[in-house]
């Protein structure tokens, strides 16, 4: 049976779960999620500066990961921080939400949205386009103006916002797929291709179902030149551990 450590890489407990649920309901039988989050770091990521304080809780987390022999590592956060720092750490796969959801999604439609949260983050979505070399595949990017938070506030108002924008770009972008760019939302996905009647696509299932597959596959992370382990040097102080 498989292990799967899913990193929330902030500190909301309460995405955590969400997060954790939803990969627990798209596992194969016999695949473990084993959900963390830093110890410390930002309650919500929302730009460039959050993802630059989220990335050592993230390295940290897979250290962990690593020595407790995990199959696979996620980075459950829509900017994917840390992604190839991360990959340097690990042996098995890591994948982050944001590249799964765009790869499903270029195999079902040859044109996707993306929905995320505060309009400052577009841009990283669209430095992950560019990253991935899927800048072709996306057809329009919006955001819900709405903090990450707010869509564990129980209010319900974000994942409304989350809806409208998600019918707007299906009506108006010529996409046949949605991507929902952000963790939080995760849980939103298989109600909203049923409402919608197009794939509208979580990071979260995709990253789990990638991770089963590259597995399945005998994939890992290639240690060859620039993803191989950290050069060692003596790191000093919070970092001191990081990379032995
Ligand atoms: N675009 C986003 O909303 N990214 C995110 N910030 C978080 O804290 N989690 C996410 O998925």
């Amino acid at each position: 049976s498989l292990c799967i450590q899913l990193i929330n890489p902030n500190t909301s407990l309460g995405m955590t779960e969400v997060m954790a649920a939803t990969a627990r309901k798209v596992a194969s039988p016999g695949t473990e999620i084993l959900a963390v989050c830093p110890e410390e770091g930002a309650p919500s990521i929302e730009g460039h500066f959050d993802e630059a304080i989220a990335t050592l809780g993230v390295l940290q987390q897979v250290k962990a990961g690593r020595e407790a022999s995990v199959d696979g590592h996620i980075i459950a956060c829509f900017g994917d921080p840390g992604l190839l720092a991360a990959r340097e750490l690990a042996r098995a796969p890591v994948v982050g939400i944001a590249e799964a959801a765009m790869h499903m999604a270029t195999l079902v439609a040859t044109r996707f949205s993306i929905v995320t949260t505060l309009p400052r983050t577009l841009v990283i979505a669209r430095h992950l386009l560019h990253q991935y070399g899927f800048e072709r595949h996306c057809a329009a990017l919006h955001a819900i103006d709405l903090p990450v938070l707010s869509l564990d506030d129980g209010s319900g108002m974000a994942q409304q916002k989350v809806r409208e924008q998600c019918i707007k770009a299906k009506q108006n972008d010529g996409s046949g797929a949605i991507v929902l760019g952000c963790g939080g939302m995760a849980d939103l996905a298989q109600e909203l291709t049923l409402e919608l009647g197009i794939p509208v696509i979580d990071g979260v299932s995709a990253a789990v179902r990638l991770i089963e597959s590259l597995h399945a596959l005998r994939l890992t992370t290639s240690k060859f030149g620039d993803l191989d382990y950290p050069l060692p040097k003596p790191l000093s102080g919070r970092f001191a551990d990081l990379n032995n």
